[in-house]
């Protein structure tokens, strides 16, 4: 089921990864509501093994379906939901359930359960044994059989064909149902068969009403399939279920933003590139995964590049669009941030709005949730007026409602463009914010023509100017 967005023009997500409960539900009031950001995909609820230094992939290892984690208890979870769905930001909840935890010598869980993952004994679900498919270790990508049947990276793998497998998991997905969730992002759904996965959405309850969702409204679903061609599970084979995890968006984004493939080739960008149909894909720049691979992917250690990949992931119609909020790292398995290595240190909030602490809240820096605001003023216009130099620069119209222009060159933009806006003086959202009925960044004078002067120089920190309906004086 693919379920429209309950706001057709507030549909941006943030993975606040790692983050508390409660400090979630803080930030939908103070911050996620107010800069019209649609929704938040949370770290996985459920309990999970505690590894040896904390390694972020240690919730990605379930010990039972108790709702509790470092990142609080069921309580706070409940609260959490109602705080942020009473402000318009639904939760979306990252769930796994392809495996339970990898062997490990009597591992304890976040909640205090015992497990014995050699014997494929979680006793905190129950599961046994006979809930799981005969070990064997994924050998091959070109095996479709051996990716959905055996053991990644050796977690337990279970059979979700098993009724009593299925069942507990159905019973956990529609027990936030009732919490009042928005949605899943089902994680490592590639090494699941769809036909198993279709059995069991179907089985989730409709949205609570009491939350504010319309009467019989699906769940929203995302798949985590990794895909970038050359694999024998494509994912062609889950986007009829709901939304798929499009990581050739990242990839290729993170090439022309880093000047390895001119942006002049993003004029047809979309299912022409082999991706995903629009509505079936959710996208983002990177996520908690890739953004630790190192390769083509843009993140927050290259912030001028990053900063305009994300601005055109949120002003391309293309996809439904996902903005990573990290901590900083520097090894790849490194916990969040902890101030006792047990628990996770909430982020501090700056002055200027920005986060410390470790936090790098990338959905707070101005250029992000400006073009989040961007997205939502657009809402419902398809792209048009597309422009570019023949090379790295790039500028086009989102109807009659907003403007964008990029600079990846080693010189200055300066042009006379088409912005398809009315007659006016416009802010620019990137260099600055509409405050206070001033622009605090630069200010653009549209012509009754609706063409103004676009200047962006090669050495700004930003390289974008964005305007749109909503930021006119
Ligand atoms: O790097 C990691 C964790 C990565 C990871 C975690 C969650 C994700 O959603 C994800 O996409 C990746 N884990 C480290 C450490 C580790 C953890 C457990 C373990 O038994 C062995 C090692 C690591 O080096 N992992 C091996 C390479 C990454 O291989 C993993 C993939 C994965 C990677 C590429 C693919 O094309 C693919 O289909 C699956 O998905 C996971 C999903 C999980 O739910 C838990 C996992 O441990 C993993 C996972 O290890």
């Amino acid at each position: 089921q693919k379920d429209t967005h309950q706001w057709a023009n507030r549909n941006t997500i943030v993975h606040l990864f790692e983050w508390k409960w409660d400090d979630i539900a803080d930030e939908c009031e103070r911050f996620l509501a107010p800069k019209g950001y649609g929704g938040v995909q949370v770290s996985p609820v459920n309990e999970n093994i505690i590894a040896a230094g904390r390694p972020w992939w240690e919730r990605y290892q379930p010990i039972s379906y108790k709702l509790v984690t470092r990142s609080g208890n069921e309580q706070q979870f409940a609260n959490m939901v109602k705080r942020c769905n009473a402000v318009g930001v639904r939760i979306y909840v990252d769930v796994v359930f392809n495996h339970m935890s990898a062997d490990s010598s009597n591992p304890v869980g976040t909640a205090g359960t015992q497990a014995n993952p050699l014997a494929k004994s979680f006793p905190g679900v129950p599961y046994s044994s006979t809930d799981f498919h005969t070990s064997c270790a994924i050998q091959s990508y070109q095996d479709a059989n051996q990716v959905r049947n055996c053991e990644l990276v050796g977690l337990k793998d279970l059979d979700q064909s098993n009724s009593w497998v299925r069942d507990r998991i159905v019973d956990f997905l529609n027990h936030l149902v009732d919490l009042g969730v928005a949605g899943f992002r089902v994680d490592a759904a590639k090494h699941m068969w769809p036909s198993d996965l279709k059995v069991i959405y179907d089985r989730i309850n409709n949205l609570n009403t009491a939350h504010g969702f319309a009467a019989n409204s699906r769940p929203f679903i995302v798949q985590e399939v990794i895909d970038l061609g050359g694999e024998a599970v494509s994912k062609l084979e889950y986007n009829g279920m709901g939304a798929v995890t499009e990581f050739k968006f990242s990839q290729e984004i993170g090439g022309c933003f880093r000047g390895n493939n001119a942006l002049k080739w993003l004029v047809n960008w979309g299912p022409a590139w082999g991706l995903l149909p629009s509505s079936d894909a959710l996208v983002f720049v990177d996520n908690h995964d890739n953004q630790r691979d190192g390769g083509q992917i843009l993140t927050y250690k290259t912030p001028k590049n990053y900063k305009m990949a994300t601005a055109f992931t949120l002003a391309h119609p293309y996809g439904i669009t996902r903005i990573m909020s990290s901590f900083a790292f520097n090894d790849k398995d490194q916990a969040p941030p902890s101030s006792d290595g047990q628990n996770i240190l909430s982020p501090s909030i700056n002055a200027d709005g920005t986060c410390g602490n470790g936090w790098v809240c990338e959905h707070r820096w101005r250029q992000m949730y400006n073009m989040v605001g961007f997205k939502n003023a657009v809402s419902g216009t398809g792209l048009n007026d597309w422009w570019d130099n023949g090379n790295n620069q790039i500028a086009f119209c989102r109807g009659g409602s907003g403007f964008i222009a990029f600079n990846l060159e080693n010189y200055d933009l300066n042009q006379t463009l088409q912005t398809c806006l009315s007659a006016g003086t416009y802010c620019d959202v990137i260099s600055g914010s509409k405050d206070n009925g001033k622009c605090t960044g630069k200010t653009v004078q549209v012509g009754s023509d609706g063409k103004a002067n676009i200047y962006i120089g090669a050495g700004e920190d930003d390289g974008v100017l964005a305007i749109h309906k909503d930021a006119k004086l």
